[in-house]
């Protein structure tokens, strides 16, 4: 294939829910595949409504078209940038010190007053009351993606052969968390030297991208190669991340991405988008799974979900 035309593959999740035996073990290695060569794939059929992304995105754009002085209300610097608002600029790339093009907003898991997990992993998610379906809209998303990411998951543990449910157990009542970025237009906000996203790798399992409202998501293939990828309407993009890496000992790499900025003042644009990054709960050990464990490639030392999260916080400028 021409390196111009090279795109990431496509996979129908409906074939994996609801299949023949057939379609599921296909969904399973194409899938899987995807991962270990590209880390980025495109899924469709994947069941979330698209009149709920519509209205979520509706929300989203009410909120960020509010005065800085209100936006700023709802930062709460020692939740790590976990809940609420993190303002233009603050976060950066690892190895960057210059920040990104973006503000956005965090919306994590709502769980039960009294559920077990409830402190550490459902505490504080605030809501803007300028715009007062964005609780409802959000966390109805929030649901449908953490519904969908659990199956892709199994179909994860089913391309290494282990217990169904091992992944999506992990991240069951986990940290996952909504991100519902704003990148404005340059004109109105430019720094030198900055870019919409710096290259980076995601932190989590698997990140699911709902689609982008405008170009620019680029990722680096395996050998060196910067492509675009089209976040489509009915598509979700979907990424790994360095905790699914860690515990794949690397078969499953997390892959090298970027918002690059429009590519000229005629094209200046806003654009908006909406990753799901899928953690495990806190006290979650990730270890290499011994399959993937040979004597040259003993894999790295277990750690808990918390203590990688946080180291990575605090290496892009979220956590002090
Ligand atoms: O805006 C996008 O399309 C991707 C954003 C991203 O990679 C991230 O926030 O980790
Ligand atoms: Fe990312």
């Amino acid at each position: 294939m021409s390196r111009s035309t090279r795109r990431i593959p496509l996979v129908d999740l409906s074939h994996y829910r609801s299949g023949t035996p057939e379609e599921r073990a296909r969904f399973v290695r194409v899938f899987g595949e995807a991962l270990r060569e590209f880390g980025f794939v495109s899924v469709e059929g994947h069941g979330i409504d698209d009149g709920l992304i519509r209205s979520t995105y509706a929300d989203v754009e009410a909120f960020f078209r509010q005065p800085e002085a209100v936006k700023q209300r709802y930062h709460v610097p020692e939740f790590g940038g976990q809940r609420g608002y993190t303002p233009f600029g603050r976060e950066h790339a690892k190895n960057r010190t210059v920040g990104d093009l973006k503000e956005f907003w965090h919306v994590g898991r709502d769980l039960p007053p009294g559920h077990p997990r409830s402190p550490a992993v459902a505490a504080h998610n605030i809501w803007p009351e300028e715009v007062p379906s964005f609780r409802a809209n959000t966390l109805a998303l929030y649901r449908a993606l953490d519904e969908a990411a659990a199956v892709m998951l199994q179909a994860i543990a089913e391309y290494f052969g282990i217990e169904r449910t091992t992944f999506s157990d992990m991240a069951q009542d986990g940290t996952s968390v909504l991100r519902v970025i704003h990148y404005p237009p340059l004109k109105d906000r430019f720094v030198p030297g900055a870019v919409r996203a710096a290259e980076h790798e995601d932190i989590n399992l698997i990140t699911l991208l709902c689609e982008g409202t405008a170009s620019g998501l680029e990722i680096l293939t395996r050998d060196g190669e910067w492509i675009p990828v089209d976040t489509l309407r009915g598509q979700i993009v979907v990424d790994s991340g360095d905790m699914l890496s860690r515990i794949t000992n690397g078969v499953i790499p997390a892959t090298t991405h970027r918002v690059v900025n429009p590519p000229s003042p005629a094209e200046d644009n806003t654009r908006y988008s909406m990753p799901f990054f899928v953690h495990p709960y806190p006290e979650c050990v990730l270890a290499p799974l011994p399959s993937t464990v040979t004597p040259d490639k003993p894999g790295e030392p277990p750690i808990t979900a918390d203590a990688f999260l946080k180291q990575r916080l605090r290496e892009i400028g979220l956590l002090k």
